[in-house]
């Protein structure tokens, strides 16, 4: 699914009005309609209803949901934030359509804010799309009066005050709400971590903007939703053998971490791949032959660490990282890994950190190389941002500097790849934030590399699957028992 600015969805409801032909009116009518669907889901009649309205479009909606809501027998309360004289013309027009018995109110001075019960569930439409400045004056009363509530809030396309596709000031007014009912599309704001407060929980209402014009806009961001991750993977022939399915190398472990090699090797193994085979310090080969029966070992010369590894030829892909630490011998191995590695390869964890204070390597980097740091690792990688919106910016340059995928690790991890393209990903929980998680997702990754997914696919669907799988551990576990093990035992595919 594609992810567009303000602007262009400003652009895409006019060509809807324009081409579908709707009349914005009934587009509007439309709107308010998919987002009272959803209400009318999450909330029964029983409950009181407070709607604040602006005066644009956002608050035109808020007074067709008020009616919609009226006639589904819901007690509605109408508040209408009089901080203008002009308002916009579908909002009139439905202040018209609104019949007169209903409890509506145009307020002044945030002093007349209305006396709510806790039940009441309120709705924010002060302000949507059209955000231009920060919210002030009665918006920002209103705002924090209904921040200060301990009622429910549903904020109708975006919390007000929020921008869409930019940072906010950090003391700029803007809604707290428990849910968020966006129209057509998620906003580029939802999936950045520091906007949590002023999204909630989001969802996405269909109101049929056109899909030509969607499909025509450019836009670098994109979200990996279930139809998008599914369309990526290969399916199985039925004549397949093993040699079809490649040959994995993964370089990983070292004394006190071989754990991070065993669970990126299983996830490895859970991931389709052919063959894998293990590259591990002396230490490891008693534990990896144990605990992972269907791998093969290469052993290095070292005890501890590793400082070598095999013959690239048998291989399809190599993956380095998980425990490796970051001993001399390893850097010097992953220094000739890089002279000679064809095949596609991903990059984790001590290894980002070896690139990162051994910054010439960094031009060694073969074209596509996956990397994926958390966001500690990425600031040692490409440096300090102030926020996420500037560390976005920053990968993707960086992404582009040295052709290298980037998979920036969080909530809706971010794939980056090479030409600036921001895939977030849809799957996973909190309960994920727990050691050795990265290791499995390497593994995945690898293991898809192997099977000749090119590699921005493979980034893409590996960082889909790594979250479907925590989501499906959490709902056997719940997140705080989630260990890493549990993600790799619900990978499923
Ligand atoms: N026909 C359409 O264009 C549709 C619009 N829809 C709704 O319309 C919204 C966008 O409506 P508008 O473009 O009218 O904008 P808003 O309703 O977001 O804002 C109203 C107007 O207030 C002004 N404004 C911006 N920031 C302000 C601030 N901080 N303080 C005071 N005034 C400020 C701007 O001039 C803006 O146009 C969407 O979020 C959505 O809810 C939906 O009904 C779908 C169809
Ligand atoms: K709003």
């Amino acid at each position: 699914m594609k992810i567009l600015t303000s602007a262009q969805i400003r652009s895409l409801d006019q060509f809807t009005i324009q081409n579908e032909p709707i009349s914005s009116l009934d587009l509007m009518e439309r709107a308010s309609n998919a987002f009272v669907g959803w209400f009318c889901n999450q909330f029964v009649n029983t409950r009181p209803v407070c709607v604040f309205c602006g005066k644009g479009n956002n608050g035109g909606d808020g007074l067709a949901i008020a009616r919609l809501l009226s006639q589904l027998s819901y007690d509605v309360q109408v508040v209408v934030a009089d901080y203008t004289p002009n308002a916009s013309d579908d909002f009139t027009q439905n202040l018209d359509r609104l019949k007169t018995h209903l409890n509506l109110a145009f307020i002044s001075s945030a002093d007349q804010f209305p006396t709510l019960s806790s039940q009441v569930v309120c709705i924010d439409t002060l302000l949507g799309s059209g955000l231009s400045r920060p919210a002030e004056g009665l918006l920002a009363g209103i705002i924090h009066k209904i921040n200060a509530l301990p009622n429910k809030v549903v904020s109708v396309d975006i919390a007000s005050g929020l921008y869409m596709d930019k940072a906010n000031g950090e003391n700029d007014p803007i809604i707290e709400p428990d849910h968020t009912v966006t129209f057509q599309l998620p906003k580029l704001a939802f999936l950045l971590p520091q906007n949590v407060r002023f999204t909630g929980e989001w969802h996405v209402v269909d109101i049929g903007l056109s899909g030509k014009y969607i499909q025509e806009l450019p836009t670098p961001y994109w979200f990996t939703d279930k139809k998008a991750a599914e369309k990526l993977i290969q399916p199985r022939g039925k004549f397949s053998h093993k040699g079809t399915f490649g040959h994995a190398l993964l370089l990983a472990g070292s004394f006190g971490k071989m754990g991070a090699a065993v669970l990126s090797g299983r996830a490895c193994l859970r991931s389709g791949v052919g063959l894998l085979t293990m590259h591990a310090p002396v230490c490891g080969y008693d534990i990896i032959q144990i605990s992972s029966p269907e791998a093969m070992v290469s052993i290095d010369k070292n005890d501890r660490h590793i400082s070598q590894f095999p013959d690239l030829e048998p291989y399809s892909a190599v993956g380095i990282g998980p425990g490796v630490g970051q001993e001399p011998v390893t850097i010097a191995l992953l220094e000739e890994l890089l002279d000679q590695v064809k095949v596609p390869l991903i990059i984790d964890a001590d290894a980002l950190n070896i690139l990162s204070s051994n910054r010439s390597l960094l031009d060694k980097l073969p074209p596509n190389t996956i990397l994926t740091p958390h966001p500690k690792e990425f600031q040692r990688l490409a440096g300090e941002s102030g926020d996420e919106y500037e560390r976005l910016e920053l990968a993707r340059d960086f992404a582009g500097k040295y052709q290298v995928i980037i998979c920036l690790k969080g909530a809706n991890t971010a794939v980056i790849l090479p030409n600036g393209e921001v895939h977030f990903n849809s799957t996973g929980n909190p309960g994920m934030a727990t050691g050795g998680t990265g290791d499995v997702l390497t593994g995945i990754i690898t293991s898809l590399l192997a099977q000749k997914y090119k590699p921005a696919e493979a980034a893409i669907l590996g960082v889909y699957q790594h979250g479907l799988a925590g989501d499906r551990a959490a709902e056997q576990k719940g997140q705080i028992a989630l260990i890493a093990s549990d993600v790799v035992e619900n990978l499923g595919w």
